[in-house]
């Protein structure tokens, strides 16, 4: 398999070539070359395997020309026996049309580690087999970098740098990145938004002399091996559905929203054969995805601190992904739709495309009050803590999904990670041990003020 751009200047390169490179070298995001079609028959073969089975089938599509088999086994193991359910990303049922996937059962308890604890172990197998320095850049609205810290911190021939905006990221957040005492991590708190980080890694990304004379990486969505590793529990959670009767012929999966990556996943996981109904994309108050869909105009909005604030995000980084396919993987297209959203700061579709849209997705914005309901609610009648960014989801779904429809709801964090909006409805919750010792810890961070020239200045002191 191999790797091109969304903007088309790029030639084809192999999986871990595409790894490396992370953003394109064109300022595009990398896609497979073609997406694997799967038939009936691979579907039932796939129904009895277990998450790492499945996961090293799924994994073995895209990156078996370059890392050979039973490296790619032992790779799937280790990063999934970091994980505290067997199952990894069980499946519990809420009510007969709501089940919620738990993807939290890794080290830091939010779904970013089932891509994550995967990439970090690929970066150690990369720097270990092509003896290639790794530096790793990043942003963080709070879960990626604890999860991306996780997965590196203390390995060998890597170093990694994360940016979160300072404040604006929840305690137990806070508290998982900076408390790693560890000489390869460095915590930038950044005063901004994490539109802000996220801008300044881009830019620095984009800047190739720079990136290659420092081998930057990186981890966040913009990097496809993330996104791959995540199509693998949309898979997972049909099989489980089928197994006990509920699936139908297809079933809706609603997905909490911010940059895209996560609902990406199950974009291609349908377009690789997987029988979805709807994809529910669910925002919270930063609902520029929410609007483009229903509206058609991708144009950032007010900043807004919300109950759920991973997805305070404005700017999708893999909404650039979900064009290159809207327009029939016309790379001269979405290279012009790009340069026309830096220029004028929007995009707008209307007609045939806007209709496409809106066959792929259905959206919700969840308003906060909304949100917390949902996690009362649920609490009160079901007896199952959500976390803020899961009720975005659940509560999308309530909206969307049709009488008799079966919805699987993502359940991208633990509930303890946000108990400052928990608490705010007079539920009190127990954390999990390993997160209650967070709080004896000692950090460490810098305060920065988010300039390109002073981020660049702190990456050189470090690498
Ligand atoms: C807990 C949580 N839920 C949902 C999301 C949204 O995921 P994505 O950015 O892949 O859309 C994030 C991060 O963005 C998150 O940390
Ligand atoms: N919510 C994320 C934001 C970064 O998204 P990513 O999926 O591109 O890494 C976070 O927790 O940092």
């Amino acid at each position: 398999m191999k790797y091109i751009s969304t903007r088309g200047q790029v030639a084809p390169i192999g999986f871990i070539d595409a790894v490396l490179m992370g953003l394109a070298d064109d300022g595009g995001l990398l896609v497979p070359e073609r997406l694997p079609q799967l038939s009936q028959d691979t579907l039932q073969q796939w129904q009895k395997l277990s998450y790492t089975e499945l996961a090293l089938e799924v994994f073995s599509l895209f990156m078996k020309a370059d890392i050979p088999r039973e490296d790619l086994k032992k790779l799937v193991d280790d990063s999934y026996g970091t994980f505290r359910e067997e199952d990894v990303t069980p499946v519990r049922r809420i009510h007969d049309g709501l089940y919620v996937l738990e993807l939290f059962h890794g080290p830091t308890f939010a779904f970013k580690d089932v891509a994550l604890q995967f990439l970090g172990n690929l970066y150690s197998y990369i720097s270990r087999r092509n003896n290639s320095i790794i530096h790793i850049l990043g942003a963080t609205s709070g879960d990626t970098g604890a999860s991306a810290i996780e997965g590196v911190r203390g390995k060998e021939g890597i170093r990694i740098c994360i940016l979160h905006p300072h404040g604006k990221v929840s305690k137990v957040q806070e508290l998982q990145m900076t408390t790693v005492d560890s000489a390869n991590v460095l915590n930038l708190a950044v005063e901004g938004t994490f539109d802000d980080c996220q801008r300044i890694i881009k830019e620095l990304f984009a800047d190739v002399e720079f990136k290659h004379q420092y081998h930057l990486r990186a981890i966040n969505s913009i990097n496809i091996a993330r996104i791959l590793a995540q199509t693998v529990y949309y898979f997972y959670a049909y099989f489980r559905l089928v197994d006990q009767g509920v699936a139908g012929d297809k079933i809706n999966f609603s997905v909490p929203t911010g940059n895209f990556g996560d609902i990406f996943a199950g974009y291609l996981a349908q377009k690789m054969g997987l029988p979805v109904n709807k994809l529910i994309l669910a925002t919270n108050e930063n609902n520029i995805l929410a609007r483009f869909v229903n509206e058609g105009v991708y144009q950032p909005g007010e900043f807004r601190g919300t109950h759920s604030p991973s997805m305070d995000i404005q700017v999708a980084s893999n909404f650039e992904r979900y064009l290159f396919y809207l327009y029939g993987e016309d790379a001269a297209k979405v290279a012009a739709l790009m340069a026309q959203f830096k220029a004028d700061g929007r995009i707008a579709i209307e007609g045939e495309a806007l209709a496409r849209v809106q066959a792929d997705f259905a959206a919700y914005s969840v308003e906060n009050e909304a949100c917390l309901d949902a996690i009362e609610g649920t609490h009160k009648h079901q007896g199952y803590l959500l976390d803020p960014h899961t009720a975005c989801g659940v509560t999308a779904a309530a909206h969307l999904a049709a009488a008799g429809e079966v919805t699987v709801a993502l359940s991208t964090a633990h509930p303890a990670k946000f108990d400052e909006s928990i608490r705010l409805r007079g539920i009190r919750q127990t954390y999990p041990a390993q997160i209650e010792a967070l709080f004896n810890k000692p950090q460490f961070q810098k305060v920065v003020g988010g300039s390109n020239e002073e981020i660049k200045a702190e990456l050189l002191r470090f690498f």
